[in-house]
C-alpha cells in the first residue's frame, strides 16, 4: 500500500488535475494499492480565511469571495467531467455543500465572530470540495475511487487550528475503515474531528500530516508527497541558481532542513512516518518520471558530508554578558527560563567557553520582548553591574550546512569559514548542533544570498564555480580580454567547471550591468547604448549591492582615478586584477596599504601584467622569495615598445615611423611618451623592487632617458610625433654610433642592493640582451641559488593578446583560490 498526497499549486487548475489523474491512472493500472490525499485547490484556504474574516468584521464583501469560491469549483467540474450524468450529480452535490458554507458565513456575519472552532469548520470546505471533485473525475477515468472525509478517521483533541492527534484511536479507525472499503480512497487532507463530531484541523503542513498518519495507520510501504518542485533541493533555488535535487536524505536531515526554512515537510508530519520507518518520497507533478527525493532512515556514512544548505532570513541576536556570569551555575537556565515564560521561541544559542557571554537568536519581532524578559530576570545583577544590559543586533540571518555525515568528516568547518571569509562575509555567531547535524552561522542579512551561493559552491560544486567579473576599460587590452573570455568560456565550463560571467562593464563614457552575465557577443553595442554614464563611485556601489560570490574587479585602464578606488573595492572583499601600473608604482605607502587590505579581507590584489605583460615575472620573483632565496640583483629589458623600436632601427626608416608601428601593434601605452621617456620602465623596476621588499618610491629610481631635450614638453601625442620626425637625424645618430661598435641599443633597468636605475645602453654580442628580437623582454634574476648562472624570463613583453591572456590567467587563478 502506498499513500500519495497532492497539494498546493499542483491542484491549482483543471489541467494540472488532469495531469494528476493521469499519474493515478498509471498507478491503478500497475496494480499497486494506493490511497490519495488532496489539499484544497491552490489559494482556496487563504480565500476561506479572508471571507470569514470579512464576514466577522461585518463586511458584506465576503459574499463576492464566496461566489468566486463556488464558481471556481463549479467551473472545475464543468472542465473536468465529460460524462453528463456524473457532471450533473457532482455539481448538485457541490451546490448543496456550498449552501451550508454560505449559511455558515452568514451566521458569522450576523454574530460578527469567527472563533477558531468555526474557522476550522469553514476551512474544511476547501479539502472537502477538492477531494470530492477529484474523486468523481477519477471515477470517470475508470479508477474505482471513493471520496473519504478524513473527519471519519482522524481523531484529535479540541485544540482548534492545530489539533493534537489521538494516534491510537486514529490508527484504529483508519484500519477499520480501509478494511471495509477496498476501493481507492480519495481523502481530504488537513481536516480531522474531535469528540462530538466537531471539525478540527491539523495546522501548518496539515495535508502532509494526513498522509503520514494514514501511512502509519495502514503500515504502508511508502508515502509520496507530490508537489510542484523536484524534491528537496540542496539550497533554495530562488537564491542559488545551481541548486539541485538531493536524491536521498535521512529523516533527521529532512527535519533539520525544514527547521531552517527549506521547503520540505513540516517536522511533526514526519514523525508517524519515522516511527514506522516508512520511506517518504517527494516528487514533482510536472516531472512524474523524475525520482525526486527519498527520505528514509537509510544513512550512508560514505556519502557527501553536507546534504543541504539552508537559511533563516532575518533574525535578531541577543547577547547577555557580564563578569557575573563566569562560573555561576544556573545562568543559562534563568535566561532560557525567562524566555520560555515569555513565550519566546529561540532559534539558536551560542556560548563561548569563557562563559562571559551567551547569545541567542530570535525572530526580530520577539527581540524587544526577549530583552525585557532577560533584563527582568537579571534585574538584580544588572543593577550591580555584574551583568550588562542585553545587546540586540538586528538585520541578521542564519545560514546552516546540514548533513549527518559531517560528524564523520573533519575539516568541514574549515571549508565553511574559508568560503565565507573569502567572500568577505563576517560570522557574527556560530553554533553547532551537538548531534553534529548542522553548523549554523549568523551573518549580516544582506550577505545571505552570497553566503548561500559561496557555501553551495564550496560543498557541492567545488568543481563548478562562477566568477563574477566587473571590467572597467574595454580598449585594446580590455577588448581583447573580453573576446578571449568569450572564446574560452566553453572550455572553462567543461574542463575546469568554471563559469566566467562579466556582470559589470564600463569605458570612459558608459557603464552596464547584468547579474546574469552580459552577452559577450554584443557587449560593444550594449555598452554603447547603455543608459548609465560612467561614475566609478556608482559602479563600485553596484558591485557592493549585487554582492555576488567570487567577484573580481578588473581595471584595464591606464587611469589613476580608477586605481584610487582599489582600496574601497578590496575593502569590500572584492579581488582586483589589473594591468594598470598606477596603483603599484605610485606612493609606497598606498601600495603597501592595498596589499594589507587584501590580506585582511582574504582577497587577492594581483598585477602580474604590470611587468613583462603576460610573462611570469612577478610570480617568479615571489616564488623565489617565498622559497627562501635571496635576490641579489635584477637586470632587465622591461619595455616591449622600446625593445621593438630598437630592434627595428636599421638606418633605413625614420625613428618616428617605427614608434608609430609600435603603437599600432599595441605595444605602447595609450600615451607612448610614457614608454619613450623610460617612465614605464622606471615604474616596472620600481614594482620589482617593492616586490623584493625594498621600500622605494618613484623618485628613488634614477632614470636617464635618451630623448632629445624638449621632446617631453610636447603638448600632445601628435606634437610629440612631430618632434620625433624633426629629430630623425638625432635618433639615427644613436643607432649608427652603436652599430659602428657592433652593438645594439637597449633600455636596461637594474636593481642592485637598494638602488634602482634605468638607462639606455649599447650592448655587444657578449651581453644576453643583445639577442632580443621583436617586442621581447628579458628579466635576469641573480640570487643566492641562481648565482653562477642567473634565472632568466624572456619573451614578448607587450601586445594585446599576451597582456590580455596574462590578465585572464590571473582571473582564473583568483577564481581557483577563492
Ligand atoms: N599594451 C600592452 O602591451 C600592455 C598594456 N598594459 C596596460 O594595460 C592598460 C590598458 O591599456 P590599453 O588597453 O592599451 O588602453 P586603451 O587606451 O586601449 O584602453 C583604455 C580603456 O580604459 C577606458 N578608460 C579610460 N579612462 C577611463 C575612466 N576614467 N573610466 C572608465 N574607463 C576609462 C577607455 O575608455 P574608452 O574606450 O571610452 O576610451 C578604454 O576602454 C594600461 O594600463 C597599460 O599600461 C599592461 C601591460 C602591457
Ligand atoms: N607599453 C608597455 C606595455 C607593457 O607594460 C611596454 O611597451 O612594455
Ligand atoms: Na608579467
Amino acid at each position: 500500500m502506498k499513500v500519495l498526497k497532492f497539494g498546493g499549486s499542483s491542484v491549482g487548475q483543471p489541467d494540472r488535475i488532469r495531469g494528476i489523474v493521469e499519474i493515478l491512472k498509471k498507478y491503478y493500472a500497475s496494480g499497486d494499492h494506493f490511497t490519495v490525499v488532496f489539499s484544497a485547490f491552490g489559494g482556496v484556504t487563504d480565500s476561506l480565511i479572508e471571507m470569514s474574516t470579512l464576514a466577522a468584521q461585518g463586511e458584506d464583501r465576503y459574499g463576492q469571495l464566496f461566489d468566486a469560491f463556488a464558481e471556481r469549483h463549479q467551473q472545475a467540474i464543468t472542465e473536468l467531467l465529460t460524462n453528463d450524468a456524473l457532471r450533473r450529480e457532482t455539481a448538485q452535490q457541490m451546490r448543496r455543500s456550498h449552501e451550508v458554507l454560505k449559511n455558515l458565513l452568514y451566521g458569522i456575519f450576523l454574530v460578527r465572530e469567527a472563533s477558531p472552532r468555526t474557522m476550522d469548520y469553514v476551512l474544511s470546505f476547501g479539502e472537502r470540495s477538492s477531494a470530492y471533485i477529484i474523486s468523481q473525475k477519477l471515477l470517470e477515468a475508470g479508477v474505482p475511487a471513493e471520496f473519504l472525509d478524513a473527519r471519519r478517521i482522524i481523531k484529535t483533541d479540541k485544540t482548534f487550528g492545530n489539533a493534537k492527534v489521538n494516534f491510537e484511536k486514529s490508527y484504529q479507525k483508519i484500519r477499520e475503515y480501509y478494511s471495509e472499503h477496498p476501493k481507492v480512497q480519495v481523502v481530504t487532507g488537513f481536516i480531522s474531528s474531535a469528540k462530538g463530531g466537531l471539525t478540527t484541523t491539523l495546522g501548518r503542513g496539515g495535508s502532509d500530516y494526513t498522509a503520514s498518519l494514514l501511512a502509519a495507520g495502514l503500515d504502508a510501504d511508502a508515502i509520496e508527497i507530490w508537489t510542484d518542485v523536484s524534491g528537496v533541493l540542496t539550497a533554495d533555488p530562488r537564491r542559488v541558481k545551481k541548486a539541485f535535487t538531493i536524491p536521498k536524505m535521512t529523516y533527521a536531515e529532512a527535519m533539520e532542513m525544514s527547521h531552517f526554512g527549506a521547503k520540505v515537510i513540516y517536522p511533526p508530519t514526519l514523525m508517524p512516518a519515522l516511527q514506522k520507518r516508512i520511506p517518504l518520497y517527494i516528487k514533482n507533478t510536472f516531472e512524474p518520471e523524475f525520482e525526486g527525493t527519498k527520505v528514509s532512515e537509510e544513512s550512508n556514512p560514505e556519502g557527501a558530508a553536507v546534504r543541504g544548505i539552508s537559511s533563516i532570513n532575518n533574525v535578531a541576536l541577543c547577547t547577555v554578558s557580564g563578569t557575573g556570569m563566569f562560573g555561576v551555575p544556573g545562568i543559562a537556565g534563568r535566561i532560557f527560563g525567562s524566555l520560555a515564560a515569555a513565550g519566546i521561541n529561540v532559534i539558536l544559542i551560542t556560548q563561548g567557553s569563557s562563559e562571559h557571554a551567551i547569545s541567542f537568536a530570535v525572530q526580530p519581532a520577539s527581540a524587544d520582548a526577549a530583552k525585557v524578559a532577560v533584563e527582568d530576570a537579571f534585574a538584580f545583577e544588572i543593577e550591580r553591574g555584574v551583568v550588562n544590559a542585553v545587546k540586540v543586533e538586528r538585520e541578521l540571518s542564519v545560514v546552516a550546512i546540514i548533513g549527518e555525515n559531517m560528524r564523520y568528516q573533519p575539516g568541514i568547518s574549515g571549508r565553511l569559514f574559508r568560503a565565507l571569509g573569502q567572500n568577505g562575509i563576517n560570522a557574527v555567531a556560530i553554533a553547532q548542533g551537538s548531534s553534529e547535524l548542522n553548523v549554523s552561522v549568523v551573518i549580516a542579512k544582506e550577505d545571505e544570498t552570497k553566503a548561500l551561493n559561496a557555501l553551495h559552491e564550496a560543498f557541492f560544486l567545488s568543481d563548478h564555480k562562477t566568477l563574477h567579473l566587473f571590467i572597467v576599460g574595454v580598449g585594446l587590452i580590455g577588448g581583447t580580454l573580453l573576446s578571449q573570455i568569450k572564446k574560452q568560456n566553453e572550455y572553462l565550463r567543461e574542463r575546469r567547471g568554471m563559469e566566467v560571467k562579466v556582470v559589470g562593464l564600463a569605458n570612459s563614457k558608459k557603464m552596464l550591468f547584468d547579474a546574469e552575465g552580459i552577452d559577450l557577443e554584443n557587449w560593444r553595442t550594449a555598452l554603447q547604448h547603455a543608459e548609465t554614464k560612467i561614475d566609478l563611485a556608482v559602479f563600485v556601489g553596484r558591485m557592493r549591492d549585487l554582492n555576488l560570490s567570487n567577484s573580481i574587479f578588473v581595471d584595464n585602464t591606464a587611469n589613476s582615478q580608477i586605481a584610487s578606488f582599489y582600496e574601497t573595492i578590496l575593502d569590500e572583499s572584492i579581488s582586483v586584477s589589473t594591468p594598470n601600473k598606477i596603483a603599484t608604482s605610485s606612493g609606497y605607502l598606498q601600495y603597501q596599504r592595498l596589499k594589507n587590505i587584501a590580506d585582511k579581507r582574504g582577497v587577492q590584489f594581483r598585477y602580474e601584467t604590470n611587468v613583462g605583460a603576460g610573462l611570469p615575472v612577478i610570480s617568479t620573483l615571489r616564488d623565489l622569495i617565498d622559497s627562501g632565496d635571496r635576490i641579489n640583483k635584477i637586470e632587465g629589458v622591461l619595455s616591449g615598445s622600446l625593445s621593438f623600436i630598437f630592434n627595428n632601427m636599421d638606418g633605413s626608416r625614420p625613428f618616428a615611423e617605427i614608434v608609430r608601428e609600435a603603437k599600432e601593434k599595441g605595444f605602447t601605452e595609450p600615451d607612448p611618451r610614457t614608454d619613450l621617456s623610460g617612465k614605464d620602465v622606471a615604474r616596472k623596476i620600481l614594482i620589482l623592487a617593492r616586490e623584493t621588499g625594498i621600500a622605494l618610491d618613484a623618485e628613488d629610481v634614477s632614470l636617464s632617458g635618451f630623448l632629445p631635450e624638449g621632446a617631453m614638453e610636447a603638448e600632445s601625442i601628435e606634437a610629440f610625433f612631430t618632434i620625433l620626425e624633426e629629430e630623425a637625424a638625432y635618433f639615427d645618430g644613436l643607432y649608427r654610433q652603436a652599430e659602428k661598435d657592433g652593438k645594439v641599443l637597449r633600455m636596461v633597468a637594474t636593481l642592485e642592493g637598494e638602488k634602482a636605475s634605468v638607462g639606455i645602453q649599447s650592448v655587444g654580442k657578449d651581453n644576453p640582451f643583445y639577442t632580443l628580437s621583436g617586442s621581447d623582454n628579458m628579466i635576469v634574476f641573480y640570487t643566492d641559488r641562481y648565482s653562477v648562472r642567473p634565472l632568466v624570463v624572456r619573451g614578448p613583453g607587450a601586445g594585446a593578446e599576451v597582456t590580455a591572456a596574462g590578465v585572464f590567467a590571473e582571473i582564473i587563478q583568483i577564481g581557483t583560490l577563492s
